[in-house]
């Protein structure tokens, strides 16, 4: 039997911690209205055999002020049961979408590999809304239903035992076989919904890169890729629509046969004069009762397999192991050591991309680092930010392993720098703080002065209000370059490490940048990658890798006066 979808959804109880309240209200307002429910039937019975036994106006006029007073409580309490489940539904599940953002923002560059934006984007955003919906609706009837049939079965039994007797075996046997129906959609589902999530990431994908594909002719390419996909998400979704829709025809065939059942016996009673017509009426408004749970909980198992499929995918993105609660104050003040002790690093088993590594930077110590396309000089900066870790050996900044450091104290005392600078679309202000409104102005001024970047900002329309990024206001590569050294002159860390921050610009921008980046390394430790080693003026020491492996590691001064040193030859070459 496939898994209970039920069991899939319990990881979400701990979100509805704190709300015992709201919890116990519903508790209450549930039975409440399936006992209102079951009261009109019995209401309409007294209705019916007081009329018909001539008992006065008054009387019959008191049953029906009975029966509306139902009507009417039984709405209010609707209504209020179910603000209150999607209440709680909305913040349960915007807690558990905040979890996930916060879990997904600590995640390593290996998982942004594994969930590319858009899939990311469809989980936490469009599986949790999805699970919002299900589970207000859920929490409501899932128990109310189930309740409704036990109170109508024990209401028919109250009327006549017999009446009760038929009704029993159909509706138990509809609810076994729904249960044995239970979690068959669930491959089909999630088959579907791996199709969408990776259709929203092609879509990411491809818009972000219109400007590329419409250069290079691919345009018509991308169009079929997308036709390909959005045939294989009907198809998922074809299938998984087709187990789906047995259950509610299984249900309605067999509430039929109940009403059916229910007029033959209520009938055959009345006509042997062992049931009133109001008896008779009452059973029939059970049986007719009795479609709607079972009817409501077989739509809400789509529901609820919908929603198990979302929590397993959601579950793939929260972390197996409960974080470790590393040293929080391990490092020094001051320019930090950096180095690397014998590390061999893989992104694919087998296929090493550093090899037996080793390096130590005394606190202010620059180090350069050279080599061809895929020789492992990115790698060595990855590992020192601890976006990855060694398989063998460690990386260790200011003397301590960086698997032992805690993220946040790690981050603040170092800043890595690559060609890809992300702007927001947010102030110039807000790009540069990161958002923290505790950042002075004064500051914010300050490191773009540093960052060579004064004339640049006063010139801007609304000065560090203006709008950057995506649909604001454009900037050149260079402006970029610069704005993302003055977000580290604004953070002031102990360990600098740049990768190719020079690499998309023209001899003249880089130029401009130098001034930059000197102030930026003086009176700090710093890890310099660059292609071109004439760029490398401002380091003490270099270090050429050739294939993952150290292959020269000396000062610079010394290396390049060297003819037979390969960071010689790497000038001459350049
Ligand atoms: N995310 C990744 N997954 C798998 N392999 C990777 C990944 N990143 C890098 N590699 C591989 O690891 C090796 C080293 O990559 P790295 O980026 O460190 O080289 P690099 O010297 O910085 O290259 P470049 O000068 O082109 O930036 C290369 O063979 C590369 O293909």
């Amino acid at each position: 039997m496939a898994a209970s979808p039920l069991r899939q959804l319990s990881p979400l109880i701990r979100y509805l911690r704190g709300e015992r309240p709201a919890v116990l209200l519903l508790a209450v307002l549930v039975p409440l209205g399936v006992v209102l429910q079951l009261a009109a039937p019995y209401l309409l019975r007294r209705f019916v055999d007081s009329a018909l036994t001539q008992r006065p106006a008054q009387a019959l006029l008191t049953v029906s002020l009975w029966y509306l007073a139902a009507a009417v409580a039984l709405l209010a309490a609707t209504i209020g049961a179910d603000a209150l489940a999607s209440r709680l539904a909305w913040r349960a599940t915007n807690r558990l979408r905040a979890d996930l953002v916060a879990h997904s923002l600590r995640r390593s560059a290996r998982f942004y590999q594994r969930f590319p934006p858009g899939e990311l984007v469809d989980r936490i955003d469009s599986d949790v809304t999805r699970l919002a919906s299900v589970m207000s609706a859920l929490l409501l009837e899932v128990a109310a239903q189930a309740l409704l049939v036990g109170g109508i079965l024990a209401a028919l039994f109250l009327l006549d035992w017999r009446l009760a007797l038929v009704f029993a075996p159909v509706a138990a046997g509809t609810l076994v076989l729904l249960r044995r129906l239970v979690g068959r959609a669930m491959p089909f589902v999630a088959a579907r919904r791996q199709s969408s999530a990776e259709l929203l990431g092609f879509l990411e994908e491809r818009l972000a890169a219109a400007e590329d594909l419409r250069v290079n002719g691919a345009c018509d390419a991308t169009l079929a890729d997308l036709e390909r996909r959005q045939a294989e998400l009907y198809r998922r979704a074809r299938d998984a629509a087709r187990v789906s829709v047995r259950r509610p025809a299984t249900v309605q065939g067999l509430s039929t046969v109940s009403v059916v059942l229910a007029l033959a016996v209520s009938v055959w009673l009345h006509s042997a004069g062992r049931l009133t017509t109001g008896t008779a009426f009452a059973a029939l408004s059970y049986a007719m009762l009795l479609r709607r749970p079972l009817l409501a909980i077989t739509t809400r198992f789509q529901d609820l397999e919908e929603a198990a499929v979302c929590v397993r995918r959601l579950r793939d993105l929260l972390p197996r192991r409960p974080p470790a609660h590393p040293d929080a104050t391990a490092l020094p003040p001051g320019p930090l050591t950096a180095a690397l002790d014998r590390v061999t690093f893989s992104y694919e088993p087998g296929e090493p991309a550093l090899r037996e590594v080793s390096f130590r930077l005394e606190p202010g110590e620059r180090l350069g680092i050279v080599g061809r396309t895929g020789s492992g000089k990115s790698s060595v900066l990855r590992l020192l930010f601890a976006l990855h870790h060694p398989e063998r050996g460690a990386a260790r900044v200011g003397g301590a392993d960086v698997r032992t450091l805690d993220a946040g104290v790690l981050r603040r005392r170092v800043a890595l720098v690559t060609q890809e600078v992300q702007v927001f679309h947010a102030s110039l202000r807000d790009n540069l703080t990161f958002f923290d409104p505790a950042v002075d102005d004064g500051r914010v001024r300050d490191a773009l002065r540093e960052a060579g970047l004064t004339d640049w900002w006063r010139a801007l329309p609304d000065g560090l209000d203006t709008v950057l990024g995506t649909g604001a206001r454009g900037m050149s590569a260079g402006e970029e370059q610069l704005l993302s050294l003055a977000r580290v002159f604004l953070r002031d860390p102990a360990l600098v490490l740049l990768d190719e921050p020079t690499a998309r610009l023209d001899p003249h921008t880089e130029a401009l940048l130098l001034p930059a980046l000197e102030r930026l390394l003086t009176g700090r430790t710093a890890v310099v990658v660059q292609h071109r080693p004439h760029a490398l003026g401002q380091v003490d020491r270099i270090l050429v890798l050739d294939e993952g492996a150290v292959v020269e590691d000396g000062r610079r001064t010394a290396l390049a006066a060297d003819p037979t040193s390969r960071f010689h030859g790497l000038l001459r070459a350049g």
